[in-house]
C-alpha cells in the first residue's frame, strides 16, 4: 500500500531523510517513531505530496508521489501535527468546506459530512464554532477532515499531542476503530501508544531506518542482550559484585536489597552461572526470570547508547 525505496530529503546543506526504504501493507496500523528531528514529519509530508524528496522513490496504492501525486492525494487522509481548522467556522460549515475542496462531488457531500461525524462521534458539536471546542474535539475534527473524501490510508502525525489524559484515551479509541477500516501510518512520541494502537513500528533516528518489526520480532532480535530479574531471599555482602565478577554478566543494577536487575550479553544462558551462585552462597532463589524489554527499552537502546534495565 506504501512502498519506500531509498527515499532522501535535503534542507539545503541539511540532510533530514536518507537511505528511508520501508513498506506498510493493505490494512496494517503502523507506528512510525522516532526522537526528534529524525525526519518522521519530513517523511509524512512527502508520502502525502506536499513535500518534494530529494530523491529515492515512493508510491502509494501504487501511485507515484512525484508522477502521480493527485491520485494520491485522493487515496490518502492526512492529520498534520497541528490540524488545518478554521478557528471561526462552524463545524459542518467547515467539514463540507473541506469536502469540496477534496473533490467530493457535490451531491455526496452532504452525506460525506454525516458520514465523517458519526465516524469520529462528533455529531454532538456539528453545529458549534471550532475555535470554542476543547481541543479533544479539535482533534476529532482534524480527523474527520483527514477522512472526508473516503481514503484508504491515513497519515496521522503525533495525534494525541497536547491532549489531556482523558481525550489521549479517547483519541486512541478512535485511532484502533479506524483502524478496523483503514491503513495507517502514525507518528508519536508516546511509545506505549504505539504498544497499543499499532502492529508494527519503524523506528527512524537520524533520518534513516534503525529498525522495522513487530513488537515481537524487535524484542526477539535484540535478545542477544539478556536480562534477568533475581530475587533472592537473603543477599549477602557483595553479592552485586559476585554477580557482576561472572564471565557471562556485563551490568547489575540492584533495586533494593534483595532484588536485582542483571544484564548479559553473552550467548550463552547466563541464568545457570547466577542460579548456581547464589546456591553456592545460599542466599536463596525466590525468582529468576528473563525480562521482555519495552518498547521504550528498544527505542532507548537504538536511537541512544543509554543502557537500561527496567522491569517490563
Ligand atoms: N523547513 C525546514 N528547513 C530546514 N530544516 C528543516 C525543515 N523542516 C525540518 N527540518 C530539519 O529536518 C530534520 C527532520 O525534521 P522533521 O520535522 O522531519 O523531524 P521529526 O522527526 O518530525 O521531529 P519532531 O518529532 O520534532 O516533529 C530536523 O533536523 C529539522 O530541523
Amino acid at each position: 500500500m506504501i512502498e519506500v525505496e531509498n527515499l532522501a530529503k535535503s534542507y539545503g546543506p541539511r540532510s533530514a531523510i536518507h537511505g528511508l526504504t520501508f513498506q506498510v501493507n493493505k490494512g496494517e496500523v503502523v507506528g512510525f517513531l522516532g526522537p526528534n528531528g529524525a525526519g518522521k514529519t519530513t517523511t509524512m509530508n512527502i508520502l502525502c505530496c506536499i513535500l518534494p524528496a530529494s530523491s529515492g522513490t515512493a508510491r502509494v496504492c501504487g501511485f507515484d508521489i512525484f508522477e502521480q501525486s493527485y491520485e494520491i492525494r485522493k487515496r490518502i487522509g492526512y492529520l498534520p501535527e497541528t490540524p488545518p481548522l478554521y478557528q471561526d467556522m462552524v463545524v459542518s460549515n467547515y467539514l463540507t468546506f473541506v469536502a469540496g475542496l477534496r473533490g467530493v462531488p457535490k451531491k455526496q457531500i452532504a452525506a460525506a459530512v454525516d458520514r465523517v461525524l458519526e465516524q469520529c462521534h462528533i455529531q454532538d458539536v456539528h453545529e458549534r464554532i471550532i475555535g470554542r471546542l476543547s481541543k479533544g474535539y479539535q482533534q476529532r475534527i482534524g480527523l474527520a477532515q483527514a477522512m472526508i473524501h473516503d481514503p484508504e490510508i491515513l497519515i496521522l502525525d503525533e495525534p494525541t499531542i497536547g491532549l489531556d489524559p482523558i481525550q489521549i484515551i479517547e483519541i486512541r479509541k478512535l485511532i484502533q476503530e479506524l483502524g478496523k477500516a483503514h491503513t495507517i501510518l502514525l507518528s508519536s512520541h508516546i511509545l506505549p501508544e504505539v504498544t497499543q494502537i499499532c502492529q508494527r513500528v519503524i523506528i527512524i533516528n537520524e533520518g534513516s531506518i534503525a529498525a522495522m518489526d513487530t513488537l515481537q520480532g524487535l524484542n526477539a532480535s535484540l535478545r542477544h542482550s539478556n536480562r534477568l530479574e533475581l530475587r533472592v531471599r537473603n543477599a549477602g555482602n557483595g553479592i552485586v559484585e559476585r554477580l557482576q565478577a561472572l564471565d557471562s554478566v556485563s551490568a547489575v543494577h540492584p533495586d533494593g536489597p534483595n532484588r536485582f536487575f542483571i544484564e548479559s550479553n553473552a550467548n550463552t544462558p547466563v541464568q545457570d552461572d547466577v542460579a548456581r551462585l547464589v546456591l553456592e552462597h545460599g542466599w536463596g532463589i525466590e525468582e529468576l526470570k528473563p525480562l521482555a524489554m519495552s518498547l521504550e527499552d528498544i527505542f532507548l537502546k537504538l536511537t541512544t547508547e543509554e543502557k537500561l534495565v527496567t522491569p517490563s
